[in-house]
This record gives C-alpha cells, sequence and structure tokens, in this order.
C-alpha cells in the first residue's frame, strides 16, 4: 500500500554514496522548512528516516528497485513534491496514479525490446542503421558476418565520410529509398541492398539498410538456367518420341538408333516428300512406310503395297499402272493399276532395288508428272499419290554399275531412311522378344509367360543375318512347338545356342596347347552354366545327357 503523499522515484543511474548524502541533506532541510520527516524506502525494504540511514539508501538505491518517498508531519505535500524536484535529475519520477499501467508498459517495451533484438540477430540479411547525422548507430551479425567487417569498424563511422555517393547518404539526404541496389564487391560477392528513410513526426531521423549476400542466389540462378536448359532439350526429346506418335508403335525398339530413324520419319511423315527406306532384310522398312503413312494427312487414303522384286517385270507396268480390256492376251477387262488405287494415299514401292531399267523409265516418268497412261490405254491417268520406296541393296552401287537409273535415284532419294540391323541394337532384344512372345502367344491361345535370362543371352549373342523377322520366326516355331510356361536355351534352334558357346569359348587360350581334358572340361562347364541342366547342355553339345553328366562328374563339376 503505497502511503497517502509519496512519489516513486525509479532509479535510473548508480547512486553514489555522495548522491546519497545530498538526500540526507536535503531532507533535513525539508524537515526545517515544513517541519516534515522525509522517508524513504524501496521496494523490498521498510521505510526508513533520511537521517539515520544513508548507506542504506545508497545500498537499496544501487539495487536497482523503486524507491518511494514518503513525508510526516504538517506540510508533508510540500515536502515530497520538494524532494521529488530535487532527485528528478537523477531519476526518473512518477506519481502514483499512473504507475501500475506505467509499469506494465515499461514492462511490455522492455519484453518487445529484447524480442526484436533478438529477430534482429537471428536473421539472415545484414541491417544497418544510420542517424540523421549519419553516423552508424546499429548493425546487426548478419551485416558484419556479409561485409566481414567487426563492430568495431562500423559503428560509430558516418557515411557521408567512408560513402559519399552511396545510397545511405543519398537516401538520408534526399528522403526517397533505394531498392534492390546491386553492388559487386572485389571479393566476387555480389550484394543487394534495400535502404529506406526512417520519419519521425515528419521529419527524416536516419536511414535502415537492409542488405543480402545474393552470390549464392545468382549462383542458384546459374544452375536453374541451365537446369532450365536441360528440362528444355528433354521436353524437346520426349516431344520427339511422342509425335511419333501411334503410327509407329508397332515398330518396337527404344535405342538411339531407332528413336532417331522413327524421329526422322514422323518428321517425313508430316510432309509429302518421297521416302527412300533403306536397311537389311527383316529389319522393319514395311513398318516404317506404314508408320509413315498413317502418321501423315493421308492417313484416311489406302496404303497400297508393291513388291517389285516379287512380280515378273513383264507383269509389274500392268501391276503398277493397270490395263485396259484387251491390252494383252488374257486382259478380259479393265484393271486398276496400283497407283491408281493408291490414289489420295500412299503407295509402297518394296524391293525397288530389283526393278529392271524399262520399268524404271516407266515410275520415272509416274514420279516426276504423278501421271501415267494405263497398258494398252490412250488417254493419260493423273493421280496423287505419296511415294515410299525400300530396298536392302546398295543402290549407289547399282547407280554406279549402271543397273539403277541415277535420275530415278534421286526421285526416290528425297528423304532417306536407315534403318538399323538388329545386331546394331541388341539392347532392343528383350523387348521385340517379349513383343512377339507376347502377341504370338495370343494368337495361338498359349500362356507362354516369357524368356529366361539365360535364354535371352543367348538371343542377345546371335548375329541375326536375318535380323527382326528371323527373330520373329524363332519365336513363333517355339511357341507352336512347346508347352513350358518360358522359353529356355533348349528350345531354342542349335545353330543359335552354338554360336552363343562358340563365343564363349572365344575367351579360351587356344593358343596354348593343352591336354584334352582340360579343353573338355571348360565346355562342359561352360554348357551347364549357360543351360543349367545335362538335357539342355547335351542338346547344345549334341550329345546325350548321361555322357554329360559323366563328364560333369569326371572333372568334378557336380
Ligand atoms: N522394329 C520392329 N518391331 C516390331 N516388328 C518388327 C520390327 N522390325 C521388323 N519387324 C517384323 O519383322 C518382320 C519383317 O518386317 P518388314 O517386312 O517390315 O521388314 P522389311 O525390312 O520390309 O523386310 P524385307 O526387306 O525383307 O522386305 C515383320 O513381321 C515385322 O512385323
Amino acid at each position: 500500500m503505497l502511503f497517502e503523499k509519496e512519489a516513486i522515484i525509479h532509479y535510473e543511474s548508480g547512486i553514489h554514496a555522495r548522491v546519497a548524502a545530498m538526500i540526507v541533506q536535503k531532507s533535513h532541510e525539508l524537515y526545517e522548512k515544513y517541519a516534515c520527516k522525509i522517508y524513504l524506502r524501496s521496494e523490498h525494504s521498510q521505510r526508513v528516516e533520511m537521517r539515520s540511514l544513508m548507506m542504506l539508501i545508497a545500498l537499496k538505491i544501487n539495487n536497482g528497485d523503486s524507491v518511494f518517498v514518503s513525508a510526516e508531519g504538517e506540510n508533508r505535500e510540500e515536502a515530497v513534491l520538494a524532494m521529488v524536484i530535487f532527485l528528478e535529475g537523477d531519476f526518473m519520477v512518477q506519481t502514483p496514479g499512473e504507475l501500475h499501467e506505467v509499469d506494465r508498459l515499461l514492462h511490455e517495451n522492455a519484453l518487445m525490446q529484447e524480442r526484436l533484438q533478438l529477430i534482429l540477430e537471428a536473421v539472415q540479411d545484414g541491417i544497418c542503421v544510420v542517424d540523421k547525422t549519419g553516423a552508424v548507430t546499429y548493425v546487426n551479425p548478419s551485416y558484419l558476418r556479409i561485409l566481414h567487417k567487426t563492430e568495431e569498424m562500423v559503428i560509430g563511422e558516418n557515411v557521408y565520410e567512408v560513402a559519399p555517393n552511396g545510397n545511405r547518404a543519398n537516401v538520408l539526404k534526399t528522403g526517397v529509398a533505394r531498392i534492390g541496389s546491386l553492388s559487386h564487391k572485389k571479393d566476387g560477392t555480389t550484394i543487394v541492398a534495400n535502404v529506406n528513410p526512417i520519419f519521425v513526426d515528419g521529419e527524416i531521423s536516419g536511414v535502415v539498410s537492409v542488405i543480402k549476400n545474393i552470390t549464392e542466389v545468382q549462383t542458384l540462378i546459374e544452375k536453374l538456367n541451365q537446369m532450365s536448359a536441360k528440362a528444355e532439350y528433354l521436353e524437346q526429346e520426349l516431344l520427339r518420341t511422342k509425335k511419333m506418335g501411334k503410327a509407329f508403335t508397332n515398330y518396337i525398339g527404344r535405342s538411339g538408333r531407332v528413336v532417331d530413324v522413327l524421329a526422322m520419319a514422323s518428321k517425313a511423315a508430316a510432309s509429302s516428300a518421297t521416302v527412300l527406306v533403306r536397311g537389311e532384310s527383316g529389319t522393319g522398312k514395311e513398318l516404317v512406310a506404314e508408320g509413315i503413312h498413317y502418321a501423315s494427312t493421308r492417313r484416311k487414303g489406302p496404303f497400297i503395297r508393291v513388291n517389285c522384286g516379287a512380280i515378273p517385270s513383264t507383269l509389274l507396268e500392268s501391276e503398277l499402272f493397270g490395263h485396259e480390256k484387251g491390252a494383252f492376251t488374257g486382259a478380259v477387262k479393265r484393271k486398276l493399276g496400283k497407283f491408281e488405287l493408291a490414289n489420295n494415299g500412299t503407295i509402297f514401292l518394296d524391293e525397288i532395288g530389283e526393278m529392271d531399267k524399262n520399268m524404271q523409265v516407266k515410275l520415272l516418268r509416274a514420279l516426276q508428272q504423278r501421271e501415267f497412261d494405263r497398258v494398252g490405254g490412250e488417254t493419260t491417268v493423273k493421280v496423287d499419290v505419296r511415294i515410299i520406296a525400300a530396298t536392302n541393296r546398295n543402290l549407289e552401287d547399282m547407280v554406279r554399275e549402271g543397273t539403277f537409273r541415277d535420275d530415278l535415284y534421286y526421285r526416290l532419294n528425297v528423304i532417306p531412311l536407315f534403318l538399323p540391323a538388329l545386331r546394331e541394337r541388341v539392347e532392343d532384344i528383350p523387348l521385340l522378344a517379349e513383343h512377339f512372345v507376347n502377341k504370338i502367344s495370343l494368337q495361338n491361345h498359349k500362356h507362354i509367360q516369357g524368356v529366361t535370362a539365360a535364354a535371352m543371352e543367348v538371343l542377345m549373342a546371335y548375329k541375326w543375318p536375318g535380323n527382326v523377322r528371323e527373330l520373329e520366326n524363332i519365336i513363333e516355331r517355339v511357341i507352336t512347338l512347346t508347352d513350358s510356361d518360358f522359353i529356355e536355351i533348349e528350345h531354342l534352334p542349335s545353330y543359335i545356342t552354338g554360336e552363343a558357346v562358340v563365343k564363349q569359348m572365344k575367351s579360351f587360350a587356344f593358343d596354348a596347347v593343352l591336354p584334352w581334358e582340360e579343353y573338355e572340361k571348360q565346355i562342359i562347364g561352360n554348357a551347364l552354366k549357360k543351360c543349367g541342366s545335362f538335357n539342355a547342355a547335351g542338346k547344345m553339345l549334341k550329345l546325350t545327357h548321361k555322357t554329360v553328366a559323366a563328364k560333369a562328374r569326371k572333372y568334378g563339376l557336380i
């Protein structure tokens, strides 16, 4: 409970015994003047009369407590007032009515200040406060870290002296904020600064500068740029493979060569240029030609295939251009040729290298003028046909030898597509094998689940002169003849498995002449490793399974 007439004097600075003596002196005067006794009381002590307890006052006040001044006597109000006025220079004085609220506000303020201090110290951005004279009054630890400076170096320095044309001096002069100003330091760091003026009562009272080291950000931006360039490239690649669309989904393969050739084919499909598909027999030339047709705007028109190598040259003209009734013996009615049938679609001239030179001239005319005469006909027929030709022959050699017309060659070779042989894309074999196993077992109502790893290894080691067609045929034969769940080595033809074994044996040191048993042991061991059973190994080696078992025992292989 506060005294009726008292003041609370908050300790503000250290009080010495000298000050305490002055207080005592003053209280004597007041006693004389107002006939009052002056008491002081700290928060934690009894009130004490001034005259006797000088040291206590000094100690108590030095502890930082609030000091309550009260008086007893006739004019105690005046006495307290006089004491308060006397002390005002060294102490903060409040009247009792405001005390609690101010105390609370003070406490809140102190807390807030503490929090703000913590925040300022914790933020990663550097903060620098400059007063209105240009002197640096505050920097946070991040500021010092970013600029590699110490507090002693920066506190107190004047921005008008250290950087008269800098942002801080400028903002202080103009009162206009500067945002996002970049500076590159000698050590290679890049710093971005936002400098804002501080206004108090409409007057500029300093600036606050917030800086950030964006060297890392710039490195990240660079990385981001690289990544986005890479993503763009991959997106284009994806688009490239996607663009091939459904038209090419029948052509199985994911190897780089296949992806490239299909990308080119899909580009070719977008034009109506003549395409020449090259590749060994069985590499899927027809599939690609079909893909081009179905990926083109002509997809709703017909795709007409002519095997120029399979039709006798005497009949090829009528096959391609048709004939009129009675054009030759047996021509009992008018027959439309493949070119007419392919109108508004695509004609696929397979095995073009087999065409004889007479026919080549006629074809050249049809290609150049998109018109021809039916055999025995007098009127010229005009057609709108896209031409795709294919060959497994070396047309360049044929042109050189004079068996293929060069003008026709150039007409056909507008967009050449080279299909890789299967041995050049071994990585596609598992994919193709799986495709054929699924397709053929479905057609044959079988449930073959796949190819064993060992058998796949053998398939991948084989040279495939017949390419994909040969692979498809082998899988078809196996599926037709077997009932097991998986295609195993023993199901494969011996010319394929044999090649694999020979390949393995190449690693064997044939230069050195060893006892026969050494070779035999190696061969039996290899075959058993590859086949996994006496039976299969026997088939591969053309021995009975009993012989294989006996030799395996003899050489301690089991
Ligand atoms: N990449 C492939 N994906 C799936 N099947 C393929 C692939 N390549 C070829 N084939 C299959 O192989 C067989 C032969 O293909 P295609 O007739 O297209 O080859 P080609 O190169 O035109 O042969 P040829 O030169 O003997 O005429 C077809 O049954 C075809 O389905």
